[in-house]
């Protein structure tokens, strides 16, 4: 069952296409992430599904209708990048406040519970750090049991604790049949969480698969190596030096290991792994562009696989 669905949705500000005929469908039940540099287009899809913002062609429904049909939005739950909460107003009463427009809302306690902020139903919103209040902003998504719930970048401005264990209430709601679509530059928090992903580049669908295909789809492999200096090598997509060890990024990863050979180098230590969606994102968005091929690499899938978070690096998130 389709919740909301973009068909060919395209959106202009003055002479800025900031949404290219872009194609979505949403099934109930997904955990789907939007991923792509600053500009791309994220939130002006999102604004466009829940009806804050008009398509200039193309079309967006939202559980089947309108999105900017109240009885449709009463029934999902978003939260925008940026959230302006009442200071004088106590955690409690902006959630009892919110809570008031649903007919069965969550109960304040295990709103706050489920977002580890339950301890601050009394203090004043004004005095909240930027994290509490990022937390609060997310929970009031949720108060009314939406079935559908879009969250613009919920976890920016979070330490890794509490990113966790906002992460712990998205996923507890997702395992309760919820359906999710986030934004996120965190290339950690679509791979922790996401069933699949969209990336957006300028304005289009440049993929949209499971995070796995989308690794796949690009077959890039990251040859780690230590060595004193390296010869220019053919077939090297991207190099990164992290703490004395250099990072080669290829789709030839055999071939790029007998060109070291072959070059006489010293090396040790070496090492290939599968791309991360990181170096995915990367080779996807860099240079061939939606205007450079025309035609978005959207390989489309049936069935989201199961999330993935084997990735073996540190967990500090990348920032794109
Ligand atoms: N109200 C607006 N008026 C004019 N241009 C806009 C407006 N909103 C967005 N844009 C432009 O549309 C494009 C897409 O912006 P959007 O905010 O949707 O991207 P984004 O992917 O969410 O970016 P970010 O990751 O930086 O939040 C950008 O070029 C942006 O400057």
């Amino acid at each position: 069952m389709i919740l909301a669905r973009a068909v060919q949705a395209t959106r202009r500000y003055g002479d800025v296409t900031a949404l290219d005929r872009v194609d979505l469908d949403l099934h109930a039940g997904e955990l789907v992430g939007l991923l792509g540099p600053n500009g791309a287009g994220k939130s002006t899809l999102l604004s466009l599904l829940v009806g804050l913002r008009r398509t200039s062609s193309g079309r967006v429904e939202l559980l089947g209708g309108d999105p900017r049909d109240p009885a449709a939005r009463r029934r999902i739950g978003m939260t925008p990048q940026e959230t302006g909460l009442p200071p004088t107003l106590r955690v409690g009463e902006v959630v009892d406040f919110v809570s008031a427009h649903y007919a069965d809302p969550v109960p304040r306690a295990e709103l706050l519970g489920r977002f580890g902020i339950d301890d601050l139903a009394r203090r004043q919103t004004g005095g909240l750090s930027g994290g509490q209040k990022r937390r609060l902003a997310v929970a009031l998504a949720f108060v009314g049991r939406p079935r559908l719930v879009f969250l613009d970048e919920p976890t920016t401005g979070l330490d890794v604790t509490a990113r966790r264990e906002l992460w712990d209430g998205i996923r507890q709601f997702h395992a309760d049949g919820g359906t999710v679509l986030l934004s996120s530059h965190y290339l950690e928090e679509i791979e922790a969480l996401a069933h699949r992903v969209v990336v957006l580049g300028r304005g289009r669908v440049l993929a949209d698969d499971s995070v796995t295909a989308v690794r796949d789809l690009v077959g890039v492999r990251r040859v780690s190596l230590v060595a004193p200096e390296l010869p220019s090598l053919p077939g090297v997509r991207g190099v990164e030096r992290i703490d004395g060890v250099t990072h080669l990024l290829t789709t030839d990863a055999d071939q790029l290991v007998r060109d070291l050979v072959g070059s006489g180098v010293a090396f040790s230590e070496l090492e290939i792994r599968p791309t991360s969606l990181e170096d995915a994102f990367l080779a996807i968005t860099d240079g061939a562009g939606p205007e450079a091929t025309g035609t978005p690499v959207t390989v489309g899938s049936d069935a989201p696989s199961d999330a993935v978070g084997s990735d073996t690096r540190p967990a500090q998130p990348a920032d794109v």
